[in-house]
């Protein structure tokens, strides 16, 4: 392993460089705080150090604070772990020291990192570095000043977005904002850095401290006017989370009594924050996310990603169309196949106009390559990548065929048994079926070995998840080849077992079958939506089957049915909205009201039709509705989720349980800060979520019946996410 250090070098100029190592993002590690105060020390007290210059080992100035030391605060409460790095180095040794300093950028400076750079006297940067405080996405704040010095160097209006979304911009817009004293070429950047400090020492550039700049922040004014609108747009997109208010009360505290008093309160609410349970979950998705990418016996044997340079996409349909345009957007050239040429047309055509969309959601294409975040030709190449084809010619020499036809077992055999004598013998075949069992698609084929899941999730350039899903013959090679696609593509691939509805879907079929149970139990259909989305989901389930659309439902209820026959619940609701003309977003008509322009609102004329499925389910305990709190609603649906949950992790169709918990939040937007559905009902406790399932079970049947996973983990008071020694189930699955 390289070693964690910080080194500075003096040149003859007297010029110390002082240089954090701490691959792969220069992480301020506790040692590396500890070294960076010691060599600013010593610079400042040596006789021949002028000026100082800040950088960073590897291309890369600093990812911020070591996000590792969050964890063991979270793992032991205490939070003296944490340096004080806000006064005591920044303050007062970088920014109020003798010798003047100026941070020199490369690659990325995020969080901590920039902040240690705006405690430095000038910034210089290379092209295109990224600049950023993304501290609220990990459910703290900036601790070490930048709630105070960002808003003093770039005007408070931006300051706060930046702290607010947690997104990057790069150094050629911070140069504009005022962030970037100079953009020079990175060949460049020392000694550029290196005369700019020596140039502050000497007085012929300005020695600036940012926590002492007044100029951009405004008057008090219109700093209440920002922070107030701030404060609404917080309350509509971060609800549940206190981050986001807490900043903002820190940044004010700055406003009204100056910096200083501001960076004090941000070290202590920021203490406080870090105990948060809100930290705790989104800091353990971030290491999750990135322990994804680590499959033994995949990823650890020496294998190297062959090159995916050309894939077949049959079927243009909604998936089809979707991944086409996601692999056309990396620059990956698609053979789009359709049966008929107006099949073919509608597909391309998808392509484009997704592709709009695309631009659409990130404020679309125009507007991208007019801020030069996409430029025109890449928007326009992107799309030239895309060939549609009626018959197979173009696959002799493809990489990787995706197969997203409809769901149908003989349809599926068949194209597989024609791809695998017309694709070359390293080609793999995936398949984007979301249901159904790989070893019997690839029945008739002897290529058992490169038949793999690629289970993306509507829509499929949009939905960040790519469910990889292997069989017991796939091999190692396959699943590396596709992880490597599905990153290229800016997806996270999971990589899972074979099974019914595999790790996501088969983990939520009990999300909407709760939910159905509940409502012909009694419970209002509108009061479970309105719980289910305080509790952090988008929306309730009743308010996503009207979008995805009741023939979804009706089709992916058969196969949990037949599949899970113990613990399904057959409601008749959906058959009698079908009849009723119903078909929930797709005609306008479902549990709501939808028009134009307006959010969708209850259509109380669903009522009748919901009293004629209770008469017709009959699960009422004496005919009468039961009543139940508002918390009992949220567990009732997703306390079922959990115990199926733990039977996907029983059989060992996942690597690890926080695999799972990274699925939930970018497959099923599960709220990422309470940290995924597994490390959610770990915080909730097995034991309760056993007794609350025993005893629904007795109340109200099998659907809710602990699994024996959950009951062993309740008793022995083991954590659900602990990992298995043994499964019930044969771990030759993965
Ligand atoms: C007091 C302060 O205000 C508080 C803070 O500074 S909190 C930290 C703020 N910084 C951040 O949020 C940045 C977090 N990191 C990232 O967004 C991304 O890692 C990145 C953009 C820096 C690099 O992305 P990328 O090149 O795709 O590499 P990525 O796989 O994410 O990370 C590489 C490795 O560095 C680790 N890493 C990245 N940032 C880290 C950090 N700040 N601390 C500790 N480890 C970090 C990752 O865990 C990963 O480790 P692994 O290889 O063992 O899995």
């Amino acid at each position: 392993m390289a070693p964690v250090k910080v080194t500075m070098e003096v040149g003859t100029d007297g010029v110390a460089v002082i240089t954090i190592f701490n691959p792969p993002v220069n992480a301020l590690a506790i040692p590396i705080i500890a070294g960076l105060r010691e060599k600013w020390t010593e610079a400042t007290m040596r006789n021949d150090v002028k000026a100082i210059v800040l950088t960073g080992n590897g291309g890369r100035f600093s990812g911020g604070f070591d996000i590792n030391v969050f964890q063991k605060v979270h793992a032991t409460g205490d939070t003296s772990q944490m340096p004080d790095v806000s006064v005591d180095l920044v303050v007062n040794t970088m920014e109020d020291g003798k010798k003047p300093a100026v941070a020199a950028i490369e690659g990325l400076a995020l969080g901590g990192g920039l902040e240690l750079a705006l405690g430095c006297h000038a910034r210089i940067a290379a092209p295109r570095a990224q600049l950023g405080l993304p501290e609220l996405s990990l459910g703290v704040m900036p601790g070490f000043g930048g709630t105070q010095r960002l808003p003093r160097l770039i005007g408070l209006s931006k300051a706060v977005e930046l702290m607010m979304t947690s997104k990057p911009i790069m150094s050629e817009e911070g140069k504009k904002l005022g962030l970037i004293d100079a953009i020079v070429p990175s060949s460049e950047l020392l000694k550029v850095s290196r005369q700019w400090a020596l140039d502050i020492a000497e007085r012929r550039k300005p020695w600036m401290r940012s926590l002492h700049k007044t100029d951009k922040i405004g008057s008090l004014s219109e700093a209440h006017e920002i922070l107030k609108v701030a404060r609404e747009q917080v309350k509509q997109t971060a609800k549940n989370m206190p981050q986001h208010m807490a900043c903002i009360e820190v940044i004010e505290e700055g406003i009204i009594h100056g910096g200083y008093n501001g960076v004090l309160k941000e070290a202590k609410v920021f203490k406080d924050l870090v105990l948060s349970d809100t930290s705790k979950g989104l800091v353990h998705i971030f290491f999750s996310q990135r322990a994804t990418s680590k499959v033994p016996n995949v990823t650890d044997i020496g294998l190297k990603p062959r090159t995916v340079k050309k894939v077949a996409v049959i079927g243009g349909g909604l998936m089809g169309s979707g991944i086409a345009t996601a692999l056309a957007l990396s620059n990956t050239i698609v053979i789009l196949k359709e049966i008929n040429s107006e099949f073919l047309q509608k597909g391309t055509k998808a392509i484009e106009e997704t592709y709009e969309e695309v631009s659409y959601i990130t404020a679309n294409v125009r507007g991208l390559v007019a801020r030069k975040k996409l430029p025109q030709d890449k928007a326009d190449k992107a799309l030239s990548m895309v060939k549609g084809a009626l018959d197979y010619s173009d696959f002799k020499d493809v990489d990787m065929v995706i197969e997203a036809v409809i769901e149908n077992v003989p349809l599926k055999q068949k194209i597989f048994s024609e791809i695998e004598k017309v694709c070359p013998p390293h080609c793999i075949l995936a398949t984007n079926t979301s249901t159904i069992d790989l070893n019997i698609i690839g029945e008739n084929t002897t290529s058992k070995d490169r038949i793999i899941g690629a289970h993306f999730f509507s829509p499929a350039h949009i939905m960040p998840l790519l469910e990889i899903v292997r069989t017991e013959k796939t091999s190692a090679q396959a699943i590396l080849d596709l992880m490597s696609v599905g990153k290229a593509i800016k997806k996270v691939p999971v990589v899972v077992g074979n099974c019914t509805g595999f790790a996501v879907n088969r983990t939520f079929f009990p999300y909407s079958q709760g939910a159905h149970i509940l409502v012909n139990l009694g419970v209002d259909v509108f009061r479970i939506d309105t719980q289910i989305a305080s509790f952090g989901l988008p929306m309730g389930p009743f308010q996503l089957q009207d979008l995805t659309g009741y023939g979804v439902a009706v089709a992916v209820g058969k196969e949990f049915c037949s599949a899970f026959s113990d613990r399904t619940f057959k409601s008749p609701l959906i058959d009698l909205l079908i009849k009723s003309g119903r078909n929930g977003k797709n005609n306008g008509k479902g549990y709501y009201i939808y028009e134009k322009g307006s959010k969708p609102r209850p259509d109380f004329t669903v009522l009748p039709i919901i009293e004629e499925s209770r008469r017709l389910a009959n699960i009422m305990p004496g005919g009468k509705p039961i009543s139940v709190t508002d918390q009992e609603i949220v567990e009732m649906i997703l306390f079922p989720v959990v115990n199926e949950a733990c039977r996907v992790l029983d059989e060992g169709i996942l690597v690890r349980a926080s695999d799972l918990d990274v699925t939930s939040v970018l497959g099923m937007s599960f709220p990422s800060y309470r940290g995924g559905i597994v490390f959610w009902a770990d915080t909730v406790g097995a034991g309760h979520i056993y007794r609350s399932l025993k005893k629904w079970s007795e109340l109200y049947g099998n659907f809710f019946k602990p699994s024996r996973f959950l009951e062993e983990r309740a008793t022995k008071g083991i954590p659900l996410s602990a990992p298995s020694s043994t499964s019930s189930v044969s771990r030759s699955r993965m």
